[in-house]
């Protein structure tokens, strides 16, 4: 309870907060050919005249770029020529009247904007992520999109990208939102069984069989749209590929060729890696995290036996393998065969010193291929294999069906309390209360993906994310 009042009392004072107007360099620091300066709140318009010599000056048009001099509220001096817009409530990105300034992109002028506008009464520096959240108070965007605009600031690759694009878009979170309208709708069917079920038999129980029909569809489509192979969240955290093998077979000098700069010691001696050494690698457009890790053999070295322990971990949460075995060794050795499986591609290095043979354990690996890392023989060939896995991996991702990737372990959770929710339902539709009462947890569940439920706590954590300005 005191918790819970704590919270409560936390999210309205941010809530109180947001009758302030805010600033913030919205553009990255530094030098650069523009920087914009934004202002959120009440007091924006009126923050841009205190910025002009003749404060009464009238104010750009909507929507409109105009070239103004701003000037220091009380010194007057000259700060900048900049270019000015408004953006009247509530056609904003926050929502609120908010104002842009795009001034030359030099550290004196922006810092002599921002020690300007703190002059200003009433007028404050935004918070990390202030803007953004100000949007979502102010309907602009639903919880998803504001976790897709953070995946899109964060994102790296093509395809990360236009996955946070197409969850910007608000696509998704109305998919949720129709899957919620319909619980909603069979709840009120649900209560009304409990307020008149016994009068009018008849009536409610055909009427309540389609219910049941449409509890049981929708928990096929929840079922079905949670067995995506989790290639949303991949995408967003990115593919994990893994280098393994016996000592000294050449995963670092693999690891460096891939990377292109020397990331991981290499040495003749054998247990010469230790820790997972990683690299992020752009593939075909996805992000790929990139693990050289300690040969796996038996070793009476105790902190070797603990980076083949590490080894085994890594392997256990890749994605794909890349198996690299020492061709002048006859076969492929026992230690590593057993590693081999259907997501391995097994790479036979040193092809400069001998000729290759293939061993019969490689017949159960996804890809075969035969390598030089001393005369980088081989390596186009192996990149493109690579690639073509890694794509493969989102093959089945066409653009319609990547609207309904599950992007994060939190949406994940909340659609699986659901799947329980409506089982739980199926199991005794009849029973009215306890029916009712599972409805309106899975609608719970759905509401708290898109924000409509029990938001604060997921907003916190959110927003410390966020960069300032945005
Ligand atoms: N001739 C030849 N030597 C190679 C090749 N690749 C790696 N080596 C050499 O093999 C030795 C071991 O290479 P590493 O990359 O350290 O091997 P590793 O698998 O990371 O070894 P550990 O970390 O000890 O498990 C080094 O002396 C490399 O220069 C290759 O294609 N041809
Ligand atoms: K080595
Ligand atoms: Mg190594």
């Amino acid at each position: 309870m005191v918790r819970m009042l704590q919270r409560t009392l936390r999210w309205s004072g941010r809530r109180s907060v947001s009758t302030d107007t805010i600033y913030a360099l919205s553009s990255a620091e530094g030098r650069a050919g523009v920087a914009v300066v934004r202002i959120s709140g009440p007091q924006a318009n009126w923050c841009l005249m205190q910025l002009s010599k003749d404060k009464k000056k009238p104010l750009p048009k909507p929507r409109m770029a105009v070239v103004r001099d701003i000037h220091h509220p009380t010194s007057r001096e000259l700060l900048d020529s900049a270019m000015a817009i408004r953006f009247p409530q509530p056609k904003s990105f926050t929502g609120e009247d908010v104002v842009e300034l795009h001034l030359h992109g030099s550290r004196p002028v922006v810092k002599g904007v921002l020690q300007a506008l703190a002059e200003i009464p009433s007028c404050r520096p935004a918070e990390a992520g202030e803007f953004t959240e100000r949007a979502f108070e102010n309907h602009k965007m639903d919880l998803m999109q504001v976790e897709g605009l953070a995946d899109l600031l964060n994102a790296e690759t093509e395809a990360q990208r236009k996955q946070a694009l197409h969850q910007i878009s608000g696509s998704v979170g109305q998919v949720y939102e129709e899957w919620r309208m319909t619980l909603i709708r069979c709840m009120a069917h649900a209560e009304a069984m409990i307020d008149f079920g016994d009068d009018e038999d008849d009536v409610t129980d055909a009427a309540y069989d389609s219910v049941i029909l449409k509890v049981q569809e929708l928990l096929g489509s929840i079922q079905k749209h949670l067995a995506d192979g989790r290639r949303g969240e991949i995408l967003r955290n990115g593919v994990q590929v893994a280098i393994l093998g016996a000592p000294n077979a050449g995963k670092s000098s693999l690891l460096n060729i891939l990377a292109q700069r020397d990331a991981a010691i290499v040495s003749p001696i054998a247990g010469t890696t230790r820790d997972i050494v990683q690299v992020p690698l752009n593939l075909a457009g996805y992000p790929v995290t990139l693990s050289d890790t300690a040969g796996i053999r038996e070793t009476d070295d105790i902190i070797e036996q603990e980076g083949v322990l590490r080894a085994h971990k890594c392997r256990e949460e890749a994605h794909i393998k890349l198996l690299v075995v020492d061709v002048q060794g006859s076969n492929i050795k026992e230690s590593v065969e057993t590693l081999i499986d259907q997501n391995t591609i097994v790479v036979l290095n040193k092809s400069d010193l001998a000729s290759v043979q293939l061993s019969s354990e490689v017949k159960n690996a996804k890809a075969v291929c035969s390598i030089s890392c001393q005369s980088g023989i081989g390596i186009d060939s192996l990149l493109e294999i690579l690639q073509r896995q890694v794509s493969e991996m989102f093959s089945h991702v066409n653009d319609e069906a990547q609207g309904l990737l599950i992007t994060r372990e939190r949406h994940r959770k909340h659609l699986n309390d659901c799947v329980i929710h409506l089982s739980n339902f199926l199991e005794h539709p009849h029973q009215s209360e306890l029916a009712a009462e599972d409805l309106r947890r899975a609608i719970h569940s759905i509401g708290r993906i898109v924000g409509r439920v029990d938001v604060e706590d997921i907003l916190d954590v959110l927003f410390k994310d966020f960069c300032i300005g945005k």
